[in-house]
């Protein structure tokens, strides 16, 4: 069974194929790929990195299987404005290039790559567009199910996991016994690390990490137990997840307006409920700057500022990045307010 040389089927072969070659590069654009590979940036992105990290080869994965997962993984990501296939995408190249980080070199076995890799891809699948507390207010059969406890990114796992029982999609029937209960538990423990009730616990985690880092001779991190090494790959998706601030300016107001607009839908089902509005999510009291600032300033600065310490200096233009961005924000903020996409 053959397979297109990208993944995917494009009229747009040669763009799309000189974009993929950025795939290494922070800030690659997931909205022209999305549109370049035909609405398939989830498969187009992910099989381009498991063929550069020699995954298929290693693992013996039959590229048409892998093509097979990937197709129906982002067929069951829904179209919502903000927790689509593209967010999919975009996390699992952002993984992708953290886990290039010089300060890991050679830190990361191929398995615990591809379950980074995985888990990145898979970690909001079938995202409903609302966040837990919306799901546990309104008594959601998923609230019911998960017992109002990481509801959201339990169901992200199960639905990734059952996709893999049939055979024609199970990429990982050529692992050994050990290696698929060793992937499964890494891909759990990441993609429950993306709840944002996680941040503080891992944030302070990874800061006593940094406090007691110890490095190799070329200044390459140490991890010597499973909790050392799953932490930091907790924290890795956490801030790939946590990204778009770090993104170049046009991409990461692309990503603003996306996340309004699924926050304002979540705000007119509480209205139309008649429950009270959840912060953020009235479009009729909108302030998308102070909003942003404010994500900056508390969450995703302090987290990329400490995992910037960990890998220095991997980190130190992206870190720069965020804090221009921080500031065009901040400055719209004592100017007239205006849409943040003009
Ligand atoms: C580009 O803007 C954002 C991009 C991403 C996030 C963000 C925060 C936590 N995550 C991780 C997933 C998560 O846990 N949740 C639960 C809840 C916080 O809503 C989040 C959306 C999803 N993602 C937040 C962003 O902005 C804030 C929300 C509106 C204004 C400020
Ligand atoms: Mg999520
Ligand atoms: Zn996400």
């Amino acid at each position: 069974v053959s397979v297109p040389e990208l993944g995917v089927e494009t009229s747009h072969t040669d763009e799309l194929r000189s974009l993929m070659s950025h795939i290494n590069d922070w800030g690659l654009d997931t909205f022209r790929i999305e549109d370049l590979s035909c609405q398939r940036p989830l498969t187009a992105i992910t099989y381009k990195i498991f063929q550069e990290r020699f995954l298929l080869r290693t693992y013996a994965i039959e590229p048409h299987t892998l093509i097979s997962y990937l197709l129906t993984l982002e067929d069951h990501y829904q179209q919502v404005p903000y927790h689509n296939k593209a967010h999919g995408a975009d996390v699992c190249q952002s993984m992708h290039v953290l886990l290039n980080a010089s300060a890991l070199d050679g830190v990361f076995t191929d398995l615990e790559i591809m379950s980074a890799i995985f888990a990145s891809a898979v970690h909001d699948v079938d995202h409903p567009g609302v966040t837990n507390q919306f799901l546990i207010n309104t008594r959601n059969d998923l609230a019911i199910m998960y017992n109002d406890e990481s509801v959201l990114e339990n169901h992200h796992l199960a639905v990734a996991f059952k996709l893999l029982q049939a055979d024609e999609r199970n990429i990982f029937s050529n692992l050994t016994p050990k290696q698929i209960k060793t992937l499964r538990k890494m891909v759990i423990d990441m993609v429950l690390a993306t709840d944002m009730s996680k941040h503080m616990q891992l944030l302070a985690d990874l800061k006593t990490m940094v406090e007691s880092k110890k490095v190799t001779g070329n200044n390459i991190i140490m991890l010597e137990s499973y909790d050392d090494r799953i932490q930091v790959l907790q924290n890795m998706i956490h801030c790939a997840d946590l990204s778009n601030p770090t993104k170049p300016l046009d991409i990461y107001i692309k990503w603003t307006d996306r996340i309004m607009e699924e926050f304002w839908r979540q705000g007119d089902k509480e209205r139309d409920l008649g429950l009270e509005i959840s912060p953020m999510c009235d479009r009729h009291v909108a302030s998308v700057e102070k909003h942003q600032v404010g994500f900056i300033e508390f969450i995703v600065h302090p987290l990329w500022e400490t995992w910037a310490d960990l890998v220095y200096p991997d980190a130190s233009a992206i870190l720069e990045t965020l804090e221009q961005n921080r500031d065009w924000y901040q400055a719209r903020l004592s100017s007239p307010s205006s849409s943040s996409s003009t």
